[in-house]
């Protein structure tokens, strides 16, 4: 299935795609995890786009602890990596995640190590801070991050997924806050970023306390996701040739506006605009700008142009 919907992604994106292909194909791990990972599926589907697929289909993609580990290994080396441009996270099998693994977690969560409470709970907080990183390393990575859901997000895929860039989901997908109803407070992102992502503040608040599932009709509609796919096949296409969309354009241009999303979100006009002078002073003058132009003046793609690395 995976071949179909490469191939039908590089159809359509011929000129883009195709100097990629060898590279698919030699870096492509369609058997299981990609070593050194043990809980990740990592692949080059085309050229400039990395795929990560969250890979323990027989367990749901439950999050364990090499998985809350590898995540933040992953995401370190793409950030720096200039051979990758754009980012999909998807999820092996039926289930997007279905959260933490709660069998691996009551030995760390549960049973923080410490001499007294002052330093238990010291403990506790490296290790909450720990855990916040996995998703952290998402939003903090300069590159667009694109997550395609089908089935279950649970508990922490909805921690991870509001930490990415763009969201879309099959006709199948829901979302549950889980937390509560294994008695926490959400406390890896889900909190503090689903606000942003919801423009409801209430509707927040009731699926946070409630624990209910949301369905994929009910998160598009609150704009959690933007698109929403009839099966697993159409969204990976629909997420592949969104990835090539975004690979095919300025790494320049497309590193600054997810960086200056991120920071505008977090900040009021008149800082993201300060921050935006302050970017733009120096990113301004890249090549990629004048290029770019000069094929929108002959009515090119920016896809037709070479840019260099970054
Ligand atoms: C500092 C920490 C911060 C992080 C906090 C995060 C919190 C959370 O994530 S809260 C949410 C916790 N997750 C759950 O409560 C979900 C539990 N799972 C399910 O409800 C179902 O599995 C699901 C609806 C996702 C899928 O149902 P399905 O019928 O397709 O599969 P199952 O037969 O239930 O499961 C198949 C095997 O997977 C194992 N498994 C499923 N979920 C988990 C999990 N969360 N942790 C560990 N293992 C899980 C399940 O035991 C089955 O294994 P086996 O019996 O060996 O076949």
């Amino acid at each position: 299935a995976m071949a179909f919907i490469i191939r039908s992604a590089l159809v359509k994106n011929r000129s883009l795609w195709l100097p990629g292909l060898s590279a698919v194909r030699a870096v492509s791990s369609p058997g299981g995890p990609t070593p050194p990972f043990t809980t990740l599926s990592v692949s080059q589907p085309a050229t400039a786009v990395t795929h990560i697929e969250l890979h323990r289909p027989e367990k749901r993609n439950a999050m364990n602890k090499a998985f809350w580990r590898e995540m933040v290994e992953c995401f370190t080396q793409i950030a720096e990596d200039p051979d990758c441009r754009v980012v999909v996270v998807s999820g092996a099998g039926d289930v997007f995640t279905a959260g933490i693994d709660l069998m691996d977690m009551a030995s760390e969560v549960l049973q923080p190590e410490g001499d007294d409470m002052a330093r238990t709970s010291w403990n506790m907080r490296r290790i909450i801070a720990k855990y916040q990183e996995t998703f952290s390393v998402i939003e903090r990575c300069p590159k667009p991050v694109v997550v395609a859901v089908q089935g279950a997000c649970v508990g922490g895929g909805v921690d991870l997924i509001t930490a990415c860039d763009i969201r879309l989901c099959t006709q199948d997908a829901w979302f549950q806050v889980k937390e509560v109803d294994i008695g926490l407070a959400a406390d890896v992102g889900t909190l503090q970023r689903l606000p942003k992502v919801i423009g409801s503040r209430s509707l927040v608040n009731e699926l946070a306390l409630t624990a209910r599932k949301m369905y994929a009709d009910e998160a598009k509609e609150s704009g959690l996701v933007s698109r929403v796919f009839p099966d697993k096949e159409a969204m990976l296409a629909g997420a592949l040739e969104m990835a090539g969309e975004i690979a095919g354009r300025s790494p320049v241009a497309v590193q600054g506006t997810k960086v200056n999303l991120i920071y505008s979100r977090d900040h009021s006009v008149a800082e993201g605009l300060n921050y935006m002078a302050t970017w733009n002073m120096s990113m301004l003058q890249t090549e990629d700008v004048m290029k770019s132009a000069a094929a929108s003046m002959e009515k090119k793609s920016p896809k037709t142009i070479t840019f260099s690395k970054l």
